[in-house]
């Protein structure tokens, strides 16, 4: 038997772009050329401000803890296009001079319809609309992974029933529902774009929420049973006044 697809809503296009900084060069760097770069951020930041406020897209920055990464920049972009604009601009500035890539993910911001009612059409809620096209929260802290549903023997995600992933999914927003306020998610899809499947982002502004719903969730079926998981990334927010001392040695 196949199972039918769920249809999806797809909103802005969305890069997770984690950095590394060389803090050796950064240090042997002459004063002047660190304040050229780091002037340089800023004004790139004073843009990405002026394209959310428009509504044409939304960035976050965030420090990330551990060895995995220093920084991370979350994007979001109407086109796949306006997204690369924003890659190569960060690419070629002289910051990025000192850094090297940590991790990256191309996906879509993403929400599925099996919560949609009959004879309903959910794209045209203008609540939808607005989670298709969030303005990121900049709340202290954000937590991003990748994931996969699980394709192996008995626990085959893409073979189960269609009503069957509704019901595992309706208890999966359940538990997410116990956070309302506390935590802000946004899952943007990524099969054909990236190497997972979802792409997974928290913000919170305690930490702890962040564990807190990650343990909980995963006694859901959804999770337990089907939930596959790449690398945890986690951070502090690193807005455009907290860099300069960021960046200070
Ligand atoms: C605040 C927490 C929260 C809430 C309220 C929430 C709710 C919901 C709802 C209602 C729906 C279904 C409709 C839609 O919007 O698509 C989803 C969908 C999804 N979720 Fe979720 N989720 C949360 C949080 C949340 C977390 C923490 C995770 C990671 C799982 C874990 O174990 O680490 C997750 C994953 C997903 C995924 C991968 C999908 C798409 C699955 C698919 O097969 O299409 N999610 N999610």
């Amino acid at each position: 038997m196949v199972a039918e697809a769920v249809e999806t809503m797809d909103g802005w296009y969305c890069l997770h772009d984690l950095r590394q900084i060389d803090w050796t060069s950064w240090k042997l760097a002459p004063v002047e050329e660190r304040e050229a770069a780091l002037a340089e951020f800023q004004a790139l930041l004073a843009k990405w401000d002026e394209v959310e406020q428009s509504r044409n897209g939304s960035h976050a920055v965030y420090s990330i803890l551990g060895h995995k990464a220093d920084f991370i920049m979350m994007i979001l972009r109407p086109t796949m296009k306006e997204l690369e604009e924003v890659e190569l601009a960060f690419s070629k500035s002289k910051l990025a001079e000192f850094t090297t890539p940590a991790y990256s993910y191309v996906s879509v911001v993403e929400l599925s319809k099996y919560m949609t009612k009959e004879g309903e059409d959910p794209e045209q809620n203008p609540e939808v609309q607005a989670r298709l096209k969030p303005r990121l929260p900049k709340w202290e802290h954000i937590c991003f992974y990748p994931m996969d549903k699980r394709r192996s023997g008995n626990d085959n995600w893409y073979s189960l029933p269609m009503e069957d992933r509704k019901k595992l999914m309706y208890e999966h927003g359940m538990t997410g529902r116990k956070y309302a306020g506390r935590i802000r998610q946004i899952i943007t899809g990524s099969m054909g774009f990236d190497d997972w499947e979802w792409s997974v982002t928290l913000f919170a502004h305690d930490s702890l929420d962040i564990k807190k719903l990650v343990y909980e969730m995963r006694f859901d079926e959804v999770s337990a049973r089907y939930g596959e998981f790449g690398a945890f990334y986690v951070g502090n927010l690193l807005d455009r006044d907290a860099i300069p001392a960021y960046l200070h040695v």
